[in-house]
């Protein structure tokens, strides 16, 4: 178990990149297995969840040649090319890379088993097992294919029009990668718009498809083009430096290509009405995907309440928004956010239970966290619980103490966020 001390370091000055985005990442490598032709992928994120993507499709006969530190070329099977796994697809602790996986899954003739970490083992799977199932998949597991394990043989699907009651990238990019290998029309409308880097993806693949907000349609039988891909920095990641920056007097942070997708840009939003200093400038678009630098400048905070339709938004970064709240004055109430519960923990337990050990007012509520602040939070030994975000904003927290933080089983950072403790020193 890796033990993290992070030291309060004084005001946090100049520039840097974060690693690549996580959820585009899985993406790439996906689409580009099951296109026509090689995709070449850059500023790919070499984290331990991304990796477990690749493992899974090198089982099934993909090739992926790692060319450098973060550049990958995946050679295309297409739909039908992909082969019977000889072992388990292991997962490990990726809830996108298991509810996307599925969905390709379940066009396979072959059978399969698909298991993870012990996270995984308790994140529910029935939310694209029961819409699967509705197409034609044949998928079975744990407690009637709630959980993992799960052994799937699919094939022969068909099209579906289905309302999930959630709002869930993953549950939507699953049904739209099944529904592309199925016949007819497949239609997913959700209850608030979650990200959608699938519809963006698909869409430079090759694949027609209609996406109007909280509802999308395609067709199936479409081949996807391997093409090149391109990587922007992941603002899940880049959100720990922001709320840094805002929390440590006299810092500003400037950092540089970051994805400034609008349905990621949530913590953005949140932050500025916080009170925070957050200047974007758009450079550009890299494979469908707004990209830009965000400078990021050491501001009061005050408390706000972030629901509703802006937590789709910024779902990931909820845990850190909680930081920056005990140093805002005021009350900070998020709500609407239940979904934090069956995420790798459950994420409003963690955040409250885990922050106040450093001495903030957090409460916990059925569907988010009321935090009060302005608190001195103070030194403790504190667990990232296996859970990446939890990890690292515990350990933005400690930047705002006079004396740290220690963070037990810190290894979990190495997720999302490879280089987290070493980034700290460029600044
Ligand atoms: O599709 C994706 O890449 C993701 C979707 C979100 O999960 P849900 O689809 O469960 O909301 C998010 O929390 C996760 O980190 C990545
Ligand atoms: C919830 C997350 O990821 P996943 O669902 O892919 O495990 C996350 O990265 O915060």
């Amino acid at each position: 178990m890796k033990i993290m001390d992070m030291k309060p370091q004084g005001s946090l000055k100049g520039e840097v990149r974060v690693p690549g985005d996580k959820s585009i990442s899985h993406r790439a490598v996906m689409f580009g297995a099951v296109a026509m032709g090689e995709t070449q992928v850059d500023g790919f994120l070499p984290g331990d969840d991304c990796w477990n993507t690749v493992a899974c499709f090198r089982q099934m006969g993909v090739q992926i040649r790692q060319e450098g530190p973060t550049s990958l070329t995946v050679t295309g099977r297409g739909w039908k090319g992909l082969r019977e796994p000889a072992n388990l697809l292991d997962v490990g602790n990726s809830g996108t890379a298991i509810r996307l996986l599925l969905g390709v899954l379940a066009g396979c003739s072959f059978h399969s088993v698909v298991v993870g970490d012990q996270s995984i083992a308790r994140r529910p799977m029935d939310r694209v097992i029961q819409p699967l199932r509705q197409m034609g998949a044949r998928i079975d597991g744990r407690e009637n294919g709630s959980f993992t394990p799960l052994s799937v043989r699919g094939g022969n699907l068909h099209g579906i029009h289905y309302v999930s009651p959630v709002a869930s990238a993953q549950v939507k990019s699953c049904l739209l990668l099944a529904g592309l290998q199925g016949t007819g029309e497949t239609i997913v409308e959700e209850p608030s718009q979650s990200r959608d880097h699938t519809e963006r993806m698909l869409s430079s693949f090759g694949v027609e498809l209609s996406a109007e907000g909280r509802r999308v349609s395609l067709q199936g039988g479409q081949t996807l083009i391997g093409r090149s891909v391109r990587v922007p920095g992941d603002i899940s990641s880049a959100a720990f430096l922001m709320v840094a920056a805002l929390i440590v007097p006299g810092s500003r942070i400037t950092i540089r290509d970051v994805g400034l997708n609008p349905t990621r840009t949530g913590v953005i939003d949140a932050l500025r009405s916080m009170g925070g200093d957050i200047n974007v400038q758009e450079t550009g678009q890299w494979t469908g995907e707004p990209v830009g630098d965000v400078t990021v400048t050491y501001s009061e905070l005050q408390g706000v309440e972030i629901s509703g339709d802006l937590i789709p938004r910024l779902i990931d970064e909820i845990p850190v928004l909680a930081v920056a709240a005990t140093q805002a004055k005021g009350t900070t109430v998020i709500k609407d956010a239940a979904e934090l519960k069956v995420k790798e923990t459950n994420r409003i337990d963690a955040t409250a239970q885990e922050l106040r050990k450093l001495g903030a007012q957090v409460e916990e509520t059925e569907d988010g966290l009321i935090i009060h602040g302005k608190t001195d939070l103070t030194r403790a030994l504190c667990d990232s619980r296996g859970d990446h975000r939890i990890g690292m904003a515990v350990a933005v927290a400690g930047l705002a103490t006079p004396k740290g933080v220690q963070v037990q089983n810190a290894e979990a950072i190495d997720i999302s966020f490879p280089g987290f403790e070493a980034i700290w020193s460029h600044l």
